[in-house]
């Protein structure tokens, strides 16, 4: 008689398949406003379970990347795919499994923490009652449980960055994307963030897109793409990227692949 097959543990995250379906593929995305250019045929994928930081100075495009991804604006060339489905062609699909944190604020100030998430589940279809259950399951887990009937406004700017996090959350998407997250937040704070969304990589298996401009935000088992004047540099695991530039630091290979001069308090 065999023995049965063992039953798998779903808490038990899978690592990430090399040949798995991309969680996000760009691929010959270009982007102009007008005369100006603003994304340069960009390429590359956003492995599922992974943290992949895309690194650019202002201007580099990647807001306007985020814009293309969510469909904010029509993609002018080239395609972008949400765990193989076409953004373009299958947006229902490729959007229910995306969440996003925009780098303005998005919450209803005068709303409390619930009210917010409620809303957010109200516009995904999410019931009434599961909408509570998954707001108090997402406030516990932002360790915001006590202030779920406060004013969103009596916040700190971190707790409503972890607020709006949870709210990306709350349909259980399997690709978030963050557009500079900690732009504005003190130290403390902008560690809290950093380790809740690296969280989601290592205990939920969820794909991570980081815009970012800070370097220190970013660790050497990270994918990264480096995005300059709208065009792709480099890419691959940071530690790659790194030593491929001939530095010693994500930092010198930054300034050595765009020819910038190094910027106080260690962004790009
Ligand atoms: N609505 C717009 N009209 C014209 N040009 C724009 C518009 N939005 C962005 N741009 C230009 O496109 C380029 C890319 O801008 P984008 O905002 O995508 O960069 P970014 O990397 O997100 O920078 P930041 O971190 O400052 O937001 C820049 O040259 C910018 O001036």
């Amino acid at each position: 008689m065999t023995s049965p097959a063992p039953i798998p543990d779903p808490r038990e995250v899978p690592r990430p398949d090399p040949a798995a379906v991309p969680a996000l593929s760009i691929d010959g995305v270009s982007h102009s406003y007008g005369s100006r250019r603003a994304l340069i045929d960009v390429s590359f994928n956003v492995q599922p379970a992974s943290f992949t930081a895309l690194l650019g100075l202002n201007g580099a495009g990647k807001s306007t990347l985020f814009s293309l991804i969510t469909r904010l604006f029509g993609i002018q060339t080239g395609r972008v795919g949400i765990f193989g489905h076409d953004v373009s062609k299958r947006p229902g699909e490729a959007l229910r499994l995306l969440g996003v944190v925009f780098q303005p604020r998005t919450l209803d100030l005068d709303l409390s923490l619930t009210q917010n998430l409620l809303y957010h589940a109200a516009l995904h279809g999410i019931s009434r009652r599961e909408a509570a259950t998954r707001s108090a399951e997402l406030l516990g887990r932002i360790g915001l449980s006590d202030r779920a009937g406060s004013k969103v406004r009596d916040l700190s700017g971190g707790q409503m960055r972890r607020l709006e996090i949870a709210r990306a959350l709350l349909h259980r998407p399997r690709l978030l994307l963050l557009d500079e997250p900690t732009v504005g937040l003190d130290v403390k704070a902008r560690a809290d963030i950093i380790s809740q969304v690296r969280r989601l990589v290592t205990e939920q298996g969820i794909g991570v897109l980081w815009a970012t401009h800070l370097f220190d935000e970013i660790m050497p088992s990270d994918d990264l793409v480096v995005l300059h004047q709208g065009q792709v540099l480099a890419q691959g695991p940071m530690s790659r990227v790194v030593t491929e530039a001939g530095a010693q630091d994500v930092n010198t290979a930054f300034m050595r692949l765009t020819g910038a001069q190094t910027m106080p308090g260690g962004g790009a």
